[in-house]
């Protein structure tokens, strides 16, 4: 939050908007801004098409965008320039990687750390769900490929979800798969969009869904063919742009502050939580179980 707080001074929309007046009328890209911030390790590409007031924010963390701390803080700041940057009224949220959009958490963020290091992940987590969730753009998920977990949190985040339709392609909310309990602010971002039985069930059996499936049960809102998965995305938010945006943002914000509010107010101790939770003995063995497995596999 630091990191933000001074990004909100020290870059202020005149900066943001000069070095875009360069790239007017065409796609501007903030490959050059970001690369002046020494925090910066560009797993975020962003590019905002000044004519249609659209973003494009790609993820691209090698192997599978795994959501690490440093993902995760560049990640919000970048959400947070586009949030504060009149010109952008849409987001569209991708991979850059054909076949996985998000691996979730980054496990290895989790596991064998101290204290306050998970206190700070996690508030980064936190961060993250409240400035998408909360988001008053329109953000559409164009989700092309696999996307278990806080992978599948980012895509829910979203007002609109388009999946590729390739049945190898998973979606859900698998924490207890790993041992771990999805948090109650995860859970109410899936009843928003699927309901209390099918949460549950999910939940209880950290149910993968595959694409098929996902757009059976409503956690995706469309499948269209691999290739065509971003032009879908364009055209959709051409759809939702026809909207007037001060009565789309309060109708999202009606439809989304109790969720959100209910976090806010207890965002420390949901922080306490979640640190004597990972901290247990049995949780640490657990995730470590399970990503030497991942790392087996091959
Ligand atoms: C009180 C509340 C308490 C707790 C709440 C916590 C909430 C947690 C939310 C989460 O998001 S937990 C993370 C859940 N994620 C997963 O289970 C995904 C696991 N990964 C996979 O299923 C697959 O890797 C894949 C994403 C489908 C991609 O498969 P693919 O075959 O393409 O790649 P591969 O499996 O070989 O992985 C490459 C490489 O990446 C490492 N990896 C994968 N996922 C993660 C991850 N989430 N975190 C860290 N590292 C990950 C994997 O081990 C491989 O590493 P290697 O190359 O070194 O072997």
């Amino acid at each position: 939050m630091a990191a933000l707080a001074v990004l909100r001074s020290s870059a202020p929309a005149r900066l943001l908007s000069g070095s875009f007046s360069v790239h007017r009328g065409g796609l501007a890209s903030w490959q050059h801004y970001q690369s002046r911030r020494p925090f910066s390790n560009n797993k975020i590409l962003v590019e905002l098409n000044e004519s249609t007031g659209v973003a494009v924010m790609k993820m691209k963390s090698p192997p599978v965008n795994s959501l690490s701390l440093d993902f995760l803080t560049e990640f919000s700041i970048s959400l947070e320039k586009l949030e504060i940057d009149r010109g952008c009224r849409g987001l569209i949220l991708t991979s850059a990687f054909p076949k996985i959009f998000s691996a979730g958490l980054d496990i290895t963020e989790m596991c064998g750390k101290s204290a306050e290091h998970y206190a700070a992940f996690w508030k980064a987590v936190q961060e993250m769900w409240l400035k998408l969730y909360g988001s008053n753009m329109v953000t559409i998920a164009a989700v092309n490929g696999s996307s278990p977990a806080g992978g599948c949190l980012m895509a829910m985040c979203c007002d609109y979800r388009i999946m590729a339709d390739n049945p190898k392609f998973a979606i859900g909310l698998n924490e207890t798969q790993l041992g771990i309990v999805a948090p109650f602010w995860f859970k109410d971002t899936m009843i928003n969009i699927v309901g209390n039985r099918v949460t549950e069930q999910s939940l209880q059996l950290g149910q993968m869904y595959s694409a098929p499936e996902a757009h059976k049960i409503g956690l995706v809102d469309l499948l269209v063919p691999e290739d065509k998965v971003q032009s879908t995305a364009a055209a959709v938010m051409t759809q939702w742009l026809s909207i007037p945006d001060h009565a789309r943002q309060l109708t999202k914000s009606m439809m989304r502050k109790p969720t959100i509010d209910r976090l806010v107010k207890q965002q420390e101790a949901d922080i306490n939580n979640f640190v004597s939770f990972i901290t247990r003995d049995s949780i640490q063995k657990s995730l470590q179980v399970y990503l030497d497995r991942l790392k087996q596999k091959k």
